[in-house]
């Protein structure tokens, strides 16, 4: 599923961000379709995370445009809870996991159910922990008792992705997903986005300064360059030499 031809999920038009006198965004526009893998990718300080902050809700634009299956995100509704509730999760590089909890307290982390308001359901939390892992064929992860630091990379950042789409999330921002993981727990956390995406139509955006990694997982690719969104690639178009220029040229 690659949602070419279909209604965009989200789209950004124009956005600017500055932080003091530094223009962290100077003109961000994309959009994204359904089941669509889309890389922003450029050089170090050229607006990324800023960008990708920007859709999660942890930054508000200064101007610009965000609509969400067609209906505009006022300035005063843009926060991370808003952002949420309209079906977008973040996983951040550093996994954002508690490493001395289970995985099951990890998936259910700000939202751990309790019986009659007072126990914590952990066979709940054990059961929709084993269906997420399902879910994603993740099999691998075998005790539900171990706190989650004793698990591979890969094994937490599987656990990571299911926390995001756990929960219902049309759209995934995934910020560096394998810069600390070996090449075999890389391979395994991109089979898992290729499968959460054709399995359940999960859009994902992706940070990656790791290029193969992009020509391997997006369907396009958007270059930023100083904070400008200033080229768009498609996987066909995409040759190793265009998109170092664009990177480093900004054409
Ligand atoms: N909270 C902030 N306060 C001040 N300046 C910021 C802030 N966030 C980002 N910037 C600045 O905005 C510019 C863009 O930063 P951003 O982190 O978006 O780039 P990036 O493309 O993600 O970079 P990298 O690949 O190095 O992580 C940089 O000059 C950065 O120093």
């Amino acid at each position: 599923m690659n949602g070419s031809g279909a209604e965009p999920l989200l789209t950004v038009e124009h956005v600017t961000k500055s932080f003091g006198g530094v223009q962290a965004m100077r003109d961000g526009s994309f959009d994204l379709k359904r089941g669509e893998v889309v890389a922003i990718v450029g050089g170090n300080g050229a607006g990324k995370s800023t960008l990708a902050k920007i859709v999660s809700g942890a930054h508000v634009p200064d101007s610009g445009r965000i609509c969400i299956k067609g209906v505009e995100v006022s300035r005063a509704d843009h926060s991370v809870s808003h952002m949420q509730a309209c079906g977008i999760e973040v996983v951040y590089q550093d996994l954002a996991l508690v490493p001395n909890m289970t995985a099951p307290y990890n998936l259910f982390l700000g939202r751990i159910p309790r019986k009659w308001g007072l126990f914590v359901d952990e066979k709940k939390m054990r059961k929709k922990t084993r269906e997420v892992l399902e879910q994603l064929n993740v099999t691998t992860v075998q005790d539900l008792s171990q706190p989650i630091s004793s698990m591979s990379g890969g094994q937490q950042q599987s656990i990571a992705i299911g926390r995001a789409i756990a929960w219902g999330s049309d759209i995934v921002i995934l910020d560096e997903p394998t810069a600390a993981l070996g090449p075999n727990e890389t391979a395994e956390v991109e089979r898992l986005v290729e499968d959460v995406r054709d399995q359940h139509g999960t859009s994902f955006i992706l940070i990656s300064h790791n290029l193969d990694q992009v020509r391997r997982l997006a369907d396009r690719i958007i270059v930023t360059h100083h904070g400008v969104t200033s080229r768009e690639f498609k996987r066909d178009e995409i040759t190793s030499d265009r998109l170092v220029k664009a990177i480093t040229l900004g054409e």
